[in-house]
């Protein structure tokens, strides 16, 4: 089932073109790591995708009406500011505010399944804005998943993460996916991205440049081209292992 169809995107910052002609499809069950360098176009897609920002082209998900969207995708901003000094269990229950009709007993189990996936529980009662980036992360990560939808979009969802949270949470978007659920996910880390990405769209100065299974998009030829670096893959019996070994630019 397609929850995504993207057919000719571009995004212009200034005069710059920064998003130019993405064609994309994501469906049920595929975890897609989006990469690319710094500047490279991923929060301008995750936003232009979902009609946050003017964009050209057409995104099945932007020409919903805003309630549609809402039942239809969450969104994990890049930026992880929160306004007010809310506690976390009422953060996490914002998720739910795209469903005016579901039963109290229901948004309040959606947000403690977040809450225990995210393993927030000694955190519930504290002030949001008291945590500590890597707690505040995983606070929205929770928020979008309360929100129930068959789409999750995530901006860097595991930056600034420990290394054990990191795990977690790819483990819970991979779980999600084979669960029928759509997830995108923009990612930094291309050892987690090769591990637990069911596919990889690799973007350059606002196109994408490759797509597909993570053995394929992970080339040395791709790699060298889009990210300057080196590294070693292999194919273990637990998945993917790699390792990043050299940088091949000069700075
Ligand atoms: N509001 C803006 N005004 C001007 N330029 C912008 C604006 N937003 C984005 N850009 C430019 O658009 C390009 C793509 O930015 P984007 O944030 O999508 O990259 P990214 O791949 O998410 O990068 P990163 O990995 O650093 O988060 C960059 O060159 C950026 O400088």
């Amino acid at each position: 089932m397609k929850l995504l169809v993207l057919s000719g995107l571009t995004c212009d910052q200034g005069r710059r073109r920064v998003l130019d002609g993405i064609d994309l499809t994501i469906r049920a069950g595929e975890f897609v790591g989006l990469l690319g360098r710094n500047g490279a176009g991923k929060t301008t897609l995750l936003r232009a995708a979902q009609g946050l920002i003017p964009a050209g082209g057409w995104s099945s998900l932007a020409d919903m009406p805003a309630h549609e969207r809402a039942r239809m995708a969450a969104f994990m901003p890049q930026g992880r500011e929160i306004a007010w000094p809310m506690s976390v269990e009422s953060l996490v229950a914002l998720g739910r505010i795209a469903h005016p009709d579901a039963a109290g007993a229901a948004d309040l189990a959606a947000t403690e399944r977040a809450i225990a996936a995210l393993d927030l529980g000694a955190l519930r009662h504290r002030p949001a804005t008291g945590l500590s980036g890597g707690e505040q992360a995983r606070a929205l990560i929770a928020r979008a998943l309360a929100q129930e939808t068959s789409l999750l979009l995530a901006d860097e969802p595991i930056s600034g993460l420990d290394p054990a949270a990191q795990i977690r949470v790819m483990r819970l978007f991979a779980a999600l996916a084979k669960d029928g659920k759509g997830v995108v996910a923009s990612l930094h880390d291309l050892g987690l991205a090769a591990r637990h990405c069911t596919r990889l769209v690799l973007l350059e100065q606002g196109r994408i440049v490759a797509d597909g299974a993570p053995s394929k998009v992970l080339s040395a030829r791709n790699l060298a081209q889009c990210f300057g670096i080196t590294a070693q893959m292999t194919q273990t019996a637990d998945g993917l292992s790699f390792q990043v070994q050299d940088v091949t630019e000069p700075h």
